[in-house]
């Protein structure tokens, strides 16, 4: 397509009122002051008791070649309407600030900071909505195949999705970000190129129908190759596709390896257990019966409990879409920043919810962990100058229900961020996503079954140190003192 403007950098994947802000600061003189912003989600989706962030790789790249081109540039002065001045200063702005995040496959709760950014005012507020769209999506992604996977169990699992993926980007970072949360394969082809994720595939009903006959089909397929999983479903699953796939394995023998057959449509259960007996009773006792059509973790379950006979699953449009949740609502808001005197202060956002209400200050997340049996007793949040590792005995309480609280003694502390961008330049390498989705799985091996299960999990503690609490307090009062002030004026 012939554009007026090249697209030729993604500065501008940003709301507008994120440059009418950045103009104002510049314009103010207050662009440089330092800020400290948090990216967080308040509610964990599908009632999920866990998440699993996904993002950050992309996250880094998108921050590393921050920059306005000059078609950007161009666009916002000729079509948007800012001035040359302002323009100016766009064209040379760069990312220099810190980036502080956890790492891809982390284990991650409600209300807690998933990305720390400290950096001039203007640029952490050039980046929020780029940064909230990556892990938004990805994070949600990654969550949906962790809880596909934990019922699934160790069988294998195929990401399908890419045909009814929200487009091209959904179809790629989704296929990532599911198996980062666990799938096992993709069929996505440019996502194993790209990622590194094994790819697995079957064949179409097309296949047949341009054969006409299954027969001819299989046979077909078969020449070319070696690994063959047959469809069964095209005319007639137990009077047709098996005996024929059936047929075909004998007649081929070691020529190829019979992998198995797919199930795309009708009673999965039923056809399975009956196709079961049918491979069995041939001989094909190691056969893999694969199926697929609209799954997702509550029709595996039932699967399941109806002894479905399924070795494989591939999962396309409910997990690529997360068809049940399609957002996750992470937000991103200011915690701290510079005053008048250079000195750091907070900010804080009030509601009428108190779940709205932000936490201010620069702070830091850590994971409880019981030394004893190496289980996350939960996650506490205090401010950066804590040191709750140095502590023998820590209180945790709710962050809204206070009453509610515990002492641990004999834990870790592990700080669950790592230094991701030091002054604009980025310090970690991310680790492919074969090993993310291996951190994954350890992290929530940290976690009791309670808080794992997909029906109304237990509420995982993301808890406030007292400090954190009290200075919470004191900028609430200190915003509800200054309304008095303005309302006597
Ligand atoms: N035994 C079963 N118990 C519960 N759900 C099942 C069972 N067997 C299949 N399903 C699910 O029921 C839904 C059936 O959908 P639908 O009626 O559209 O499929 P179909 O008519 O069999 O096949 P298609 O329309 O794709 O050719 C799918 O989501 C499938 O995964
Ligand atoms: O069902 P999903 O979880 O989205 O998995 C991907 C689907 O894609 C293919 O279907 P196809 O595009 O041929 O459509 P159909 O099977 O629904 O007719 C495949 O046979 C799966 O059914
Ligand atoms: O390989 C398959 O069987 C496949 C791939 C994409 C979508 N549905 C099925």
């Amino acid at each position: 397509m012939n554009r007026k403007y090249e697209d030729d950098s993604l500065a501008l994947h940003t709301d507008l009122y994120q440059i009418n802000m950045a103009e104002a600061y510049w314009a103010d003189g207050v662009h440089e002051r330092r800020a400290v912003f948090e990216l967080f989600f308040r509610k964990l989706p599908f009632g999920n008791g866990y998440a699993v962030f996904a993002g950050l790789e992309r996250i880094l790249d998108y921050l590393r070649n921050f920059r306005f081109s000059e078609s950007d540039l161009a666009y916002l002065e000729e079509e948007v309407g800012f001035k040359k001045d302002f323009i100016a200063y766009l064209r040379q702005i760069r990312f220099t600030g810190d980036v502080y995040s956890v790492v891809e496959g982390e284990v991650v709760f409600q209300s807690e900071p998933l990305i720390r950014i400290e950096a001039p005012l203007a640029e952490a507020q050039l980046i929020e909505t780029a940064l909230l769209n990556i892990v938004n999506y990805q994070t949600l992604i990654a969550t949906k195949g962790s809880r596909i996977k934990q019922i699934t169990g160790d069988a294998q699992v195929m990401e399908f999705g890419t045909r009814r993926a929200q487009e091209m980007d959904a179809a790629i970072w989704g296929t990532r970000a599911a198996a980062i949360g666990g799938l096992d394969a993709t069929s996505n082809v440019r996502a194993g190129k790209l990622f590194g994720i094994p790819l697995a595939g079957t064949h179409a009903h097309s296949l047949v129908q341009a054969y006409k006959d299954e027969y001819d089909a299989f046979h077909a397929y078969a020449k070319r190759h070696k690994n063959c999983v047959f469809l069964v479903d095209t005319y007639d699953t137990l009077k047709s596709g098996v005996p024929t796939a059936i047929r075909v394995a004998k007649e081929l023998g070691d020529t190829i390896n019979f992998i198995g057959i797919r199930l795309d449509s009708g009673d999965i259960a039923f056809l399975s257990k009956e196709a079961r007996k049918m491979l069995d009773a041939a001989g094909f006792t190691e056969a893999k019966i694969i199926v697929s059509n609209d799954l997702d973790e509550y029709t595996i379950l039932n699967l399941k409990a109806q002894g479905a006979q399924v070795d494989s699953w591939g999962i396309g449009t409910k997990l690529i879409t997360a068809y049940d949740q399609p957002a996750l609502g992470a937000v991103y808001k200011i915690v701290s920043i510079e005053n008048d005197h250079g000195e750091m202060e907070d900010t804080i956002k009030i509601s009428g919810n108190p779940e709205k209400v932000t936490t201010p200050g620069l702070k830091k997340v850590y994971r409880i962990i019981d030394r004893e049996n190496g289980k996350s007793e939960g996650d506490y949040i205090a401010m950066h100058d804590e040191a709750p590792e140095q502590e023998d005995r820590l209180k945790m309480f709710h962050p809204v229900h206070t009453f509610v609280s515990k002492f641990v003694t004999n834990f870790e502390a592990v700080n669950i961020h790592r230094h991701v961008v030091k002054n604009g330049k980025v310090i970690y390498d991310s680790p492919d996503v074969q090993e993310m989705r291996a951190y994954s799985k350890q992290a929530l091996d940290r976690l009791w079954d309670e808080y794992k299960r997909s029906l109304n999990p237990e509420e995982y503690p993301v808890d406030l140190s007292q400090r954190c609490w009290d200075n919470k307090m004191r900028n609430i009062q200190e915003v509800k003192e200054d309304i008095q002030t303005l309302a006597r004026r």
